[in-house]
Order: C-alpha cells, then structure tokens, then sequence
C-alpha cells in the first residue's frame, strides 16, 4: 500500500494525516502552539515553532508507522492564510510573522484605497483591503519597523515558509498568493502595478506554481529529523480554505462549504473569474488549476469558543464544556451572543467592533451561555449565507468541516439556522485531506482532483432542518443582525480603553 502525507499548518495546531491509496486515515498526529497577543488586535506567532512542532509530529507519525517509509510517496501542506514572514538574504526570519487575525493594519488599508483606488483594487486583486491581508501588513512592517524592512529579501506564507524549510527551495502557489493582495487574481501574476505603487521589489514575492507542482524532496536533514525517506516528493499545497474545499469535494458549481476552524468560512466554488460580489465576499484562486473560490469569513469562529472555555473553564475538554447544551432551547432562553471578539470581516469589515452578551438574566446557567456561543457563531457565518443566496445562489445543502464539525448539536444547529441539509464527512479535517488529495494527484495517482475526490470523500452523516427551530432561528437572526448597529458607537468609545 502506498500513502501520502497532509499537513495542515492551522492556527490553533499542525495537524497531520497520514494518507492511504483509498483515502482512509492511517494515522493522526496533532500538535498545538499558542498565539502571541502583545496587544488587542495584535497576533502572531514564530515561525520555529511551526517547524519544531511539524519535525515533532512527522517524527511521531513515522515511528509509528509499520510499513516501508519509501511507501511514503508524498506530502504536501495546507496553511492558515495571509500571514506575513520576512525573510532576509541569508533566508533567515526578521521578526515574529504576523497573522492573518492580526488587525493592527486599518491606516495601512486606507493607504491602500487612497493610493490604488477601490476601483482599482477590486479589478487587480477581486478584493477589498483587509486588515487581515498581506501587503497592509507589509506596509505596516514597512512604516513601523523600516531596518527590518530593508533588511528583507523575500516574503512568504505560513506553510510556503514551513516547506521552504523541509527542501530547501522557495515557492508559493496561487491559491495563497490570492490572499496578499499583490496578486492579480484573473491573469494569475504578481501585480506590476500594485508593486511599483508601494516600492515593493518584485524581488520580494517569491516564484508562483501549481498547489500540485512538485517543488522537491526532503533534505537530508529533514529526512534525519523525521525518519522520512530523502525520496519523498514535496507537492506545494494551497491556502487551507482551498484545501479545506478539495478535502470536501468542493470541486464544481454548486457546492457550499461551512467550515469552523479559528476562523469560520462559507465558501462557493466558481469556475469563473469575471463574477462581481462588489468586494462584500472574497473571491480567491482554487488549488484546482484555473478555478476559483468566494467565501465570506467570521474571524473568530472556534476562536470565540475555545476564548470562552479557556477563560471560564480551561482545563475542561470542548465535549465535557459542551455538555447541556442540546438541552437548552434554540435561542437560549433570550441570550444572545456577536463573535466580534477580535473585530469582525464578513458582513462587517470592522477591526475596532467587539463582541457582547445581549439578554444575561439571572436564570442562565453556563450551558446557556455556552450554546449562545454557538449560535452566534453560526449567526455571523449566516451572514455569509444570506449573501449568497441574495446573489441568486441556491443554497441548500452544505459540507461542514473543522473542529465546529466534531459536536453533533452544533451541526443540527447548523441546519437549523442555515436552514439547509448538513452533510458531516468521515475526516472533519478537509484542509489536512485536501493536501493529501493534492499529493495523491500529484504523485499522478489520480488524472484529476475530481477523479480523486470521488474516490477518497465519502459523507457519515446528515442533518437535516427541524422546521419550529428554523422558525425560532429566523426571528432571532434579524435580532442578531441588530446588534452590530446597536453596539457600533458603544465599541468606538471603549477603544481607548483597550490594552
Ligand atoms: N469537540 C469539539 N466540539 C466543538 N468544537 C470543537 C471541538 N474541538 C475543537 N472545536 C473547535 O474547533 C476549533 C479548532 O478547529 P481547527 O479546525 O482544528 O482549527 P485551526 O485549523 O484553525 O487550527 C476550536 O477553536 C474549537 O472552537
Ligand atoms: O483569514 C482567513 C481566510 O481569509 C482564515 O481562514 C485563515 O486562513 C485561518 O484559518 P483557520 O486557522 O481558522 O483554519
């Protein structure tokens, strides 16, 4: 039997899988690393740790392993997005990188309107600035700390910089290029244009390939550290939203993802490039060859839960914090909870919003405040839904991944507020399967991401809409939709009070 290995370089973990020519998961190892919060609206993390944490887990996942490691055909990678790592000529990383839940950047944003012109942006990039984007961080490095600045030779992204470091050699793919906001997302090139505008040398952005290309093997080195073959062919992997999509079989018009990670995305796969959502979705290259993806986001998706576990109940795992929340009703018994914990991107480009329990009264217990987590949650990427379906997408049946997909009520809730049929794979883990898939095509195992994800995805369970729920659910929803006007001014006010 031969296999391939994905490794999905999340936020929150390195999670990596060990793949078998079926598609089933041989083995599974995570390792998690913690964020750096030096301020509110500041996040980061080291890039050694990334590293250490992956030369870790494959070490594990290798020893573990009971068949010829040579079987091991492949491995390539699936990222958390955007986050900037500088490089300097010796290829050595300046500084922490800086996230893409980092939103220290709005001057730089508003820079980028008033030197490129929305107009502009839009048509180059399909995508308005973000805060959470690339260049507003480069810019911010730039202005901020210029001596790290001139010293830099090259940028990268999460997983590009962690697979530079397994062969040696230094890529990035499209689908991750999308998201910097340099790449001119329909001729699939660096933008001239955007470059020239902000002295960035064309130097900086390293060479675009294919999440399919093979771009080496493992070095020696890795190969010592890991017990992985030298012969290992390296695939370039995508930005783990792309991954996510292909890990789902989101590979044709018509598919919705949910997927609840740090972050929360709705995605759609277009296989256009000249759709116009005006900037209110992002809209992004596929790791398919030549397609495309939009997708709105909820930044603090599974970031809002695991903050609201470990600060009330940090030693509990998710299923025992979980616990009574399928008991409480839909609604919680009138509280009402907004994710804006760290600002928000989709419907509410807003770095300065924050969250808020509306509703507390004395007889709320945890489990009540724990399932309006949930709803929340599930309330903002609703957001993402109503915009799609006011763009004439029909939506009406949706794949959920990520760690949201591992509780059961949270995936009937789902169905309930989104008001559409739930499907639950057998691996919640579609960035990680997603590169695997790309590893298996890759290794040309299969003629096609398509041909391979028939063979490789199948659904275990499904859910689908209880009617009085959907029914409580809408009502609620236009009182959620509230709340971000409602406390807009409050949150402007208390800036000043925040670390
Ligand atoms: N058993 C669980 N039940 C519900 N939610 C969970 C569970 N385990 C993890 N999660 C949620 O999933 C999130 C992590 O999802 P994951 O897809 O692993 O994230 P990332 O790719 O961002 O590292 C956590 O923040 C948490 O909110
Ligand atoms: O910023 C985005 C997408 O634009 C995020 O989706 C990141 O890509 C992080 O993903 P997770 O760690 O939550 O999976």
């Amino acid at each position: 039997m031969k296999y391939v290995i994905g490794v999905d370089l999340g936020t929150s973990a390195v999670k990596i899988l060990l793949v078998n020519q079926n598609g089933e998961v041989a083995q599974e190892v995570s390792k998690s690393y913690p964020l750096i919060i030096e301020k509110s609206g500041y996040s980061e993390q080291n890039p050694e740790e990334w590293v250490a944490k992956t030369t870790e887990g494959l070490a594990e996942l290798v020893q573990a392993f009971e068949g010829d490691v040579k079987d091991i055909e492949g491995i390539s990678f699936s990222g958390q997005m955007h986050g900037l790592v500088l490089l300097d000529e010796a290829n050595q990383v300046l500084r922490n990188a800086i996230l893409w839940n980092d939103t220290r950047t709005t001057k730089q944003c508003q820079e980028i309107y008033e030197v490129v012109g929305q107009e502009k942006l839009l048509e180059i990039t399909k995508n308005p600035a973000l805060e959470g984007f690339t260049l507003p961080k480069i810019l911010w490095v730039k202005e901020n700390e210029p001596e790290t600045f001139k010293s830099a030779s090259v940028f990268m992204l999460p997983k590009d910089y962690l697979r530079y470091r397994i062969t040696g050699n230094i890529h990035m793919e499209y689908s991750d290029a999308a998201g910097t906001l340099m790449l001119n997302v329909s001729k699939r090139e660096w933008s001239p244009e955007i470059l020239h505008l902000f002295g960035i040398a064309p130097e900086l952005c390293p060479p675009l390939v294919e999440s399919h290309a093979c771009v080496g093997t493992v070095t020696v080195e890795f190969a010592q550290a890991t017990g992985l073959s030298e012969a290992t062919q390296v695939f370039a992997g995508g930005a783990d939203n792309a991954c996510g999509a292909i890990g789902s079989g989101i590979l044709s018009e018509g598919k919705t993802l949910c997927s609840i990670g740090t972050s929360g995305v709705v995605l759609s796969y277009e296989e256009r490039n000249d759709l116009d959502f005006e900037g209110k979705v992002h809209y992004f290259n596929h790791g398919e060859e030549n397609t495309y993806y939009t997708m709105g986001v909820t930044l603090a998706a599974g970031y809002s839960l695991s903050w609201f576990k470990d600060t009330f109940a940090k030693e509990e795992a998710f299923d025992q914090f979980l616990e009574g929340v399928d008991g409480v009703p839909a609604g919680s018994d009138g509280l009402l909870f907004t994710p804006y914990i760290v600002g928000e991107r989709t419907p509410h480009a807003d770095s300065t919003i924050r969250g808020s329990f509306i509703g507390m009264d004395a007889g709320h217990e945890r489990k009540h405040f724990a399932r309006a987590v949930l709803e929340g949650i599930t309330f903002s990427l609703n957001e993402s839904i109503e915009i799609f379906r006011n763009s004439g997408k029909t939506i009406d049946s949706i794949i959920s991944i990520g760690g949201g997909a591992k509780n059961e009520t949270w995936l009937q809730m789902q169905a309930d507020i989104f008001n559409a049929k739930i499907e639950k794979l057998t691996s919640e883990q579609g960035p990680g399967m997603g590169a695997a898939m790309l590893a298996a095509y890759g290794c040309g195992w299969f003629t096609s991401l398509k041909e391979c994800a028939q063979s490789f995805i199948q659904t275990s369970k499904t859910y689908h809409p209880i009617k009085e729920n959907v029914e409580a659910y809408q009502k609620l929803f236009s009182i959620y939709q509230e709340v971000y006007t409602q406390t807009k001014v409050l949150n402007d006010q208390l800036k000043e009070f925040r670390r």
